[in-house]
């Protein structure tokens, strides 16, 4: 597969579009190399087709694949960043976890095993899901890895209910449990893009208690984009910062394809511009939940999530780029 790759020093980039259609070849996300056809990487895009955890419409088990399908279309030059992800750091599709449907508690063992090995053997994790369960064990290996993290939480919902038919892992629980169990840094954490109804106004005493601060989806309308990235970035300061984002966090307009979704939400522009503003903050992790194929419409919500993933990544390959001190090539 001839590959985009100026030097034989440089990362192996992905399959070069101009010389093999876009729809043809292996459905890596971006196109880029497996994990297995390079040395060593840099960033890793991980599947996680687990929805065992959901609490109404299932089939987020099929986002990942969606969003790699949607992900040919990527091109390898970030303008808005100035960088080329895939040259400044070996980016890498690691396949899918085999995540066991019927046994939720093996399910994020295998999750947590496999986070902490590419931790450990220095892969930044962008993982695509999946429901937000699975957030969970990716804290949990971020922990292991940074110690408490800041967490910037992009969703309509807080996810930090108690539990389900008595349940506590499903996926609107992950970071009660998360904050339960010391895997946060207290002081650093918010969630973006809040709305919708709830439970009772508990909720929220029980959500500040746990930690977190909002800014609801009307503050970032009301406030604009500049102004919430300026807050954010103050409270995260320079903390190892864990991003979840779920993608239900956009409006339904925009990501139809989900499991909960609810009116009111941000638009892809405002989402894809605050993640452009946390740059040259200390990302270890992060990931992107909850698309449902079924439910999509035209791959609305695959085509945005794989942008956000982009965003994500070239984020992460630019932090390890400015810790190797891997100057970027000229063009
Ligand atoms: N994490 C997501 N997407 N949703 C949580 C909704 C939990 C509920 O049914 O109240
Ligand atoms: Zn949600
Ligand atoms: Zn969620």
């Amino acid at each position: 597969m001839p590959r985009v790759q100026h030097t034989p020093d440089e990362p192996v980039g992905p399959v070069d579009s101009s010389r093999v259609p876009r729809f043809a070849g292996w459905g890596t996300f971006a196109r880029l190399p497996r994990m297995d056809e390079v040395p060593t990487a840099d960033v890793a895009v991980l599947g996680i087709p687990f929805d065992s955890g959901v609490s109404y419409r299932p089939g987020a088990r099929f986002g990942p694949a969606a969003i790699r399908e949607a992900s040919r279309l990527l091109r390898p030059y970030h303008p808005a960043l100035d960088t080329s992800p895939f040259r400044v750091a070996q980016v890498v599709d690691g396949g899918d976890l085999p995540v066991n449907p019927f046994d939720i508690g093996a399910a994020l063992d295998t999750v947590d095993e496999h986070l902490s090995g590419l931790y450990a053997a220095g892969v930044s994790p962008l993982v695509i899901g999946g429901d937000h369960t699975i957030a969970l064990p990716a804290l949990r290996a971020a922990h292991r890895a940074h110690g408490p993290v800041a967490v910037l939480h992009f969703d309509a919902h807080l996810d930090t209910w108690d539990t389900y038919f008595g349940a506590d892992y499903t996926h609107g629980t992950p970071f009660r449990r998360a904050s339960e169990e010391g895997l946060l840094d207290l002081d650093a954490l918010s969630h973006v893009g809040t709305r919708g109804p709830l439970y009772a106004a508990e909720d929220l005493t029980e959500d500040r208690r746990l930690g977190f601060g909002i800014v609801t989806s009307a503050e970032v309308g009301r406030r604009g984009v500049d102004e919430v990235v300026a807050a954010l970035r103050e409270r995260i300061g320079d903390r190892p910062l864990y991003v979840s984002i779920d993608i239900d966090v956009l409006d339904p307009a925009h990501a139809p394809g989900t499991g909960t979704p609810e009116a009111g939400g941000l638009t892809s522009r405002e989402l894809l511009e605050i993640l452009r503003g946390l740059d040259g903050l200390d990302l270890v992790g992060a990931d992107v939940v909850e698309v449902a194929p079924a439910y999509d419409h035209a791959d609305i919500t695959a085509v945005a999530a794989c942008h956000v993933a982009y965003d994500l990544v070239t984020l992460l390959a630019r932090r390890r780029a400015v810790r190797s001190r891997v100057a970027e090539p000229s063009a």
